[in-house]
């Protein structure tokens, strides 16, 4: 499986593995750090350079597995995971952290094969495990990514012949549950087949996995082109690719249809991952990808159509990326919802509309685009901050039925079927 990451702003993303790729990056400048001050650094044990440490005035150097760390004093008392100080029953800290001395510093250090004892000067012992430090240091943290994908384009798709999930499978396996779940993780899609074509076995569906986010537009919708609310998708026009929700603060996590009924012609759904553009994007102009993840944007949608009034705002960037490692979690595009621009001045204004022109670009590649026809029977599942999806205009009548769920709900399902998510 290839591991893609943004491995930061100014650098290609590579497809290495994770600790070949950073260790290159850092080993000749930390090889000089280390023989600078080998005669200061204390090892594991003299003949083993397995984990070597020194204290510094205000931090704690270790390295271990390959990975230079630093420690942050109260950090480390923080995380003290002693019983005065952590709950593991409930997993939650007990130590009041306002109660720690923002200057405080171990009075003894020592390291064994797989821990590290820290001695503070109230002689309280905190523990460390050298694994649990690697994963949860910060430059171990740097070296991971949280949300291991698949980017792909319309060819990639359709080589890894992704199944879709039986109905049954899904409602009554784990393995089919799971086997779906880590389909829609790498892919940002995912399909339900031989589903009744009901707005109720819809709702089975979506309840098996998440908590249904109820919006203005309902918890279970089902729409056709009656124009009953102020918007574009309730009509038989055309819809470009975009991401739904993007006026909210925080926008739908996932978004479910089903098809129930199209007696007619057109109506193709439009599938296009917004990840594989934007990554394009920084394989291009690393500028243009840093500005559209630090331009605040508003989306607005104003309803007053029949009984419905609503006005949302949402602001955020276009990319929202993880400051740590640069990873794209979320990508906000919807040119119809797109409010005014007055967050910035104008010169910014023009350098956004040139990266947004290159990312626009890129949505746009016909070899990006996921074309599909949905049928009754067949629900879809779209990761709705990642993959963009559009209709072709159609003819006839179209009714379809979905809902939006929340995206901490899904991602829940995943970890506790042991997914990385
Ligand atoms: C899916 N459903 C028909 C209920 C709502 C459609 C919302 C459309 C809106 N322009 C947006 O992109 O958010
Ligand atoms: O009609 C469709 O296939 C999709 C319309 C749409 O974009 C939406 O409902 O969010
Ligand atoms: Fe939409």
């Amino acid at each position: 499986m290839w591991c893609w990451r943004l491995t930061g702003l100014f650098n290609v993303p590579c497809r290495l593995s994770r600790s070949t790729s950073h260790r290159s990056a850092w080993l000749p400048g930390y090889r000089k750090i280390f023989s600078a001050a080998a005669a200061r650094w204390h090892h594991t044990a003299p003949e083993s350079l397995n984990c070597v440490w020194q204290l510094h005035g205000d931090h704690l150097e270790l390295r271990y597995a390959n990975t230079l760390m630093r420690f942050d004093f109260v950090w480390l008392r923080d995380h003290c995971r002693s019983a005065s100080c952590y709950n593991t029953k409930t997993n939650q800290r007990s130590l009041d952290t306002a109660s720690v001395d923002l200057g405080i510093k171990p009075k003894a250090v020592r390291v064994d094969e797989t821990t590290l004892f820290l001695t503070w000067p109230d002689g309280h012992v905190t523990r460390y495990g050298l694994e649990w430090l690697v994963k949860n240091s910060y430059e171990g943290q740097k070296q991971q990514v949280m949300h291991p994908r698949i980017l792909w384009n319309a060819e990639i798709y359709k080589q890894s012949q992704i199944p879709s999930i039986d109905c049954r499978s899904f409602l009554e396996t784990d393995e089919g549950l799971k086997e779906f779940l880590q389909n829609f993780l790498l892919y940002g899609i995912a399909f339900v087949e031989n589903v009744t074509p009901t707005k109720e076995d819809t709702e089975i569906l979506a309840e098996r996995i998440s908590l249904i986010r109820e919006t203005i537009y309902g918890r279970m919708w089902y729409f056709t082109s009656d124009f009953s609310r102020g918007d574009t998708a309730y009509t038989k026009l055309a819809l470009d690719r975009h991401t739904d929700t993007t006026y909210f603060q925080e926008p739908c996590g996932i978004q479910v249809f089903h098809c129930l009924k199209h007696e007619g012609t057109g109506g193709r759904t439009l599938l296009v991952d917004g990840f594989y553009a934007a990554d394009q994007v920084l394989q291009q102009a690393p500028d243009q990808f840093e500005l559209l993840s630090k331009v605040p944007l508003k989306h607005e949608y104003v309803e007053n159509v029949g009984g419905c009034h609503n006005h949302m705002i949402g602001v955020g960037p276009v990319l929202n990326v993880y400051p740590w490692n640069n990873e794209l979690y979320l990508i906000r595009y919807n040119n119809y919802d797109r409010a005014v621009i007055n967050t910035v001045p104008y010169d910014v204004a023009h350098r956004w509309y040139t990266a947004h022109r290159t990312l626009t670009t890129e949505l746009r590649r016909p070899e990006n685009e996921l074309w599909v026809k949905l049928k009754p029977g067949k629900a879809l599942f779209i990761d709705n901050w990642r993959v963009l999806h559009g209709r072709e205009a159609f003819t006839g009548y179209r009714q379809l039925c979905g809902c939006y769920l929340t995206r901490d709900d899904v991602l829940n399902t995943a970890r506790l079927l042991g997914l990385q998510a």
